[in-house]
């Protein structure tokens, strides 16, 4: 029999650092002599984040659409496909950060019917500054998934501890242990953290589905959930079943195809003229809050090279870049209930302002 492939997901919300924990691993990869690939899942029709992934990393890309529900159907046919083309020594997957992870974790059980790979951790990246403001505020979407998130977990990077006052750490420790007793939790800045970890994953014999973190997790849990396989072994906590105790078999069915992340919404511009940098960042600053997370590849008037754009939860940051190959100059904004129609005219005026100013 051919060896399973290794696979990791990488969970987290929008913007709490999956790519720059991707990026490391890769390095970490090529550095011992592997070969690693990436399957990436963005909700837009462009992948920034696959220009972060350095040429000759086999990558499949799977757009428009959250890879835990619309495409969910296809992640199998992928990571063969990825498989056999490639023969990869790890697969990463990155889920866009509005994924569900434990419908992530049956896609890719599911897939390990079609070839031969194992799952073997599910890496939670938390925006600790993002966490924190979340769980002041006590209620939301945003907040239950964050916590779904956290509580599918089988290690914990809780990143961007740089924003936060050290004492806000230990409280952020505390709710986290309330939703996950059970996986190790790393405090980081930027993602750093040992990256042997992964060695040592790989060591550990079996696929992670067919393990329990959780010693109390009973067979209950997996019964009370209609899933026909046994996607909740890897689910830290049996209260992710919480919100459906009493349901009937057909509405509990139902309640857990609903997706967390519906009201999240995407849009995505592209530019036909290049614009004020200035003027770009003033707009970006008025963003209102429930825009949380935006990033493109951006062509100013008054700078020479282009810049790769940033901002996750109301942190700029612009990247000069030297494309090999012929880009857009493109914006993606991603947000829950934000007016596209406003965002379309605001950043339309601003290729206008600059057109005006050259005649
Ligand atoms: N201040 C601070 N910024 C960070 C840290 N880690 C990552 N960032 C920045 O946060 C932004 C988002 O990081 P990514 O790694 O792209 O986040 P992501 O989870 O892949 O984002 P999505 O794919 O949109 O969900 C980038 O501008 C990073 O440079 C950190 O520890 N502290």
């Amino acid at each position: 029999m051919k060896q399973a492939v290794p696979v990791h997901i990488l969970s987290g919300f929008l913007g709490s650092g999956k790519t720059t924990l991707l990026t490391q691993a890769l390095d970490y990869y090529k550095q011992s002599g592997k070969k690693p690939a990436v399957l990436m899942n963005e909700l837009g029709d462009v992948n920034l984040d696959g220009m972060l992934v350095e040429e000759g990393v086999p990558m499949s890309e799977m757009l428009s659409g959250c890879i835990c529900c619309t495409i969910r159907g296809d992640l199998g046919l992928e990571l063969r496909e990825l498989i056999q083309e490639n023969s990869p020594d790890v697969i990463f997957v990155e889920c866009t950060g509005a994924a569900n992870p434990m419908e992530m974790l049956d896609g890719v059980t599911d897939a390990s019917l079609l070839t031969e790979l194992e799952l073997k951790s599910v890496i939670t990246v938390v925006d600790a500054a993002q966490l924190l403001e979340q769980h002041r505020k006590g209620a939301g979407k945003t907040y239950r998934l964050m916590q779904e998130q956290i509580r599918c977990a089988t290690h914990l990077i809780l990143n961007k501890t740089d924003l936060i006052a050290p004492a806000d750490l230990g409280e952020l420790e505390i709710v986290i242990r309330g939703w996950n007793a059970v996986a190790p939790i790393t405090a980081t800045v930027r993602c750093h953290i040992d990256l042997t970890l992964f060695d040592r994953l790989e060591g550990e014999p079996g696929d992670l589905v067919n393990r329990s973190n959780n010693p109390d997790h009973s067979e209950s849990d997996h019964t009370t959930c209609s899933h026909d396989h046994e996607h909740g072994a890897a689910c830290t906590d049996p209260g992710h079943h919480h919100e459906h105790e009493g349901d009937s078999p057909a509405t509990h069915k139902e309640a857990v195809t609903h997706h967390s992340h519906d009201h999240v919404m995407v849009y995505t511009h592209y530019f036909k003229a290049p614009i004020d940098s200035e003027q770009f960042e003033a707009l970006v600053g008025r963003l209102p809050a429930n825009v949380y997370r935006a990033k493109g590849i951006l062509r100013f008037s008054d700078t020479t090279s282009p810049f790769m754009f940033q901002y996750a939860y109301r942190e700029m940051d612009f990247v000069k870049i030297t494309p090999k190959e012929e880009l857009p100059s493109v914006a993606v904004f991603i947000g829950e209930h934000f007016s596209k129609q406003q965002l379309a005219l605001e950043l339309e005026a601003l290729e206008k302002a600059v057109v005006e100013q050259k005649d």
